[in-house]
């Protein structure tokens, strides 16, 4: 097989015939990514290859410059001032190295699906990459938007801090209908959970400005939170993100947390239990609005970040110095919370990531202890194992994700894959998944753990593509129909 030809990933007849006749042409809902509004609003060409795909001043591809650093390159060529055609050729060398990396394949993927390239990527076409690359680049097809909507994507929601005005999704909800596209804001709040930092208070009055409510409390904390949900239903968010590094659930009396409220606004030291009874308090109060909201809540846990201390000084977070989280009790912990909120009822659509798949089996097999509205009504797939995520997004990560969630749950009902990408050229990664995935059904009726029968399944990759992600997230709901 040459690399990356058509059948790419799919190894068995059933799997490309599900791929080809039923996942590869279904639309994208790209459910969680760090795309910026911005960008988008704005729809500027980018000047090459290097800007668009690794590094463009505040944003950039953090998974690409790890792998640079592995093989050597200075920084200035991947983070740094450095000449940007030098720096793709740093890259190309460290691709030629990437084999067995998932970049080595999205890496191709992206050349052959956006500008046609199907040879390999190495030092010694970087030249001709650069310029055939650089000439598309410069087209209409190749802003932002054209991006998004020739990649046959209805809804882009990015990461957005609850105290964001949100400015360039207002404007851009009013050009919905010519984009085609629908780009949403996924309220991530981590920044309010820091109660540790020195930036703390700041950040508290930079939120009672933006949402006109005096914090003086843990209550009113959670009033001026009920304005941001508003604000961003408004503008057709459905979702909120939290990234829980660690988590130890520890339940206190309201007058407890706003002790601890009080000291973190006066920048106290603070134990790590007064911690973690304020981070308790916060992940319940916005699990209620969720509820309250009909939002879907996603947890991303389990990380270590920024553990280079001088190079976080340097380049802040989101930079490529991040592994995976060590905590051993986190689904136990996420569990001591699920259950808290099921005795009030106030548990919402939830997705639970981890960054260590260790703790899969235990979210997979404890989502499924919470379940319907609490009135008897069912919700399907209520909770969801989230996809493999960031150094779990390769074939393997994925096909221990979907065995998990088929062997634990319903596979069937599961809401796909997102990019998690900084890129516009990242929506091969959702062509990647639909590979794994129709391959993975193509196993098991090879296997015959499942029927010969492409009708069938191909409803359920096409569901999984996005027909449940349409009817999971609400974003469509209040569209005229
Ligand atoms: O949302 C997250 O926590 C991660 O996506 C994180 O932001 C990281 O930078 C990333 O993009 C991993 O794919």
């Amino acid at each position: 097989m040459t690399l990356i030809d058509k059948d790419f990933l799919l190894t068995n007849d059933m799997a490309k015939k599900l791929f080809h006749n039923h996942a590869e042409g279904m639309p994208i809902i790209d459910y969680h990514c760090h795309l910026d509004p911005k960008e988008i609003y704005e729809n500027k060409n980018y000047p090459n290859l290097t800007r668009i795909w690794i590094n463009d001043g505040s944003f950039g591809d953090h998974y690409k410059w790890r792998l640079m650093r592995a093989n050597g390159v200075p920084e200035d060529l991947i983070t740094g001032d450095g000449d940007e055609y030098q720096k793709l050729v740093a890259w190309a060398g460290t691709i030629e190295k990437a084999v067995g990396n998932p970049l080595f394949e999205w890496t191709h993927l992206e050349l052959q699906r956006f500008f046609g390239i199907k040879d390999q990527f190495t030092t010694k076409n970087v030249k001709e990459v650069w310029d055939k690359a650089n000439a598309l680049l410069a087209t209409d097809d190749f802003k932002p938007r054209n991006l998004i909507k020739n990649s046959n994507v209805k809804a882009v929601c990015t990461t957005d801090d609850p105290a964001s005005d949100l400015k360039y999704h207002k404007l851009l909800k009013d050009e919905e209908k010519e984009n085609g596209f629908k780009v949403l804001p996924a309220m991530r709040p981590d920044k309010a959970f820091n109660i540790a930092a020195d930036s703390f208070d700041e950040y508290l009055k930079g939120f009672e400005d933006v949402s006109g409510v005096k914090i003086t409390d843990f209550a009113s904390l959670t009033k001026a939170f009920e304005q941001r949900f508003e604000y961003f239903t408004s503008l057709g968010g459905r979702l909120s993100d939290h990234g829980l590094n660690s988590f130890h659930f520890a339940k206190a009396s309201e007058a407890e947390v706003d002790a601890v409220l009080a000291k973190g606004r006066q920048n106290e030291q603070l134990t790590d239990h007064e911690i973690d009874i304020y981070s308790t308090a916060l992940i319940e109060a916005l699990m209620r609005l969720n509820h309250k909201f009909n939002w879907t809540m996603q947890f991303h846990v389990n990380a270590l970040r920024n553990q280079n201390g001088p190079m976080y000084k340097q380049l802040g977070a989101d930079a490529g110095l991040d592994s995976m989280g060590t905590q051993p009790d986190m689904a136990a912990q996420l569990m001591n919370l699920l259950r808290d909120m099921q005795n009030e009822n106030s548990i919402p659509r939830t997705i639970l990531y981890s960054l260590n798949p260790n703790d899969w089996m235990q979210l997979a097999t404890g989502m499924g202890d919470f379940y319907g509205d609490g009135t008897g009504k069912g919700i399907e797939q209520k909770l969801q194992l989230g996809c493999a995520w960031w150094f779990n997004d390769t074939r393997e990560g994925m096909e221990e994700q979907l065995r998990i969630m088929a062997q634990q749950s319903l596979l069937p009902n599961f809401v796909g894959m997102l990019t998690d990408s900084r890129s516009f050229l990242s929506y091969p990664r959702h062509e990647y998944f639909r590979r794994v995935l129709c391959n993975f059904f193509g196993e098991l009726v090879e296997r015959g753990q499942a029927p010969d029968d492409e009708e069938y399944l191909g409803k359920i990759v096409e569901d999984i593509s996005y027909n449940n992600a349409y009817n999971y997230f609400k974003f469509f709901e209040n569209d005229e129909k």
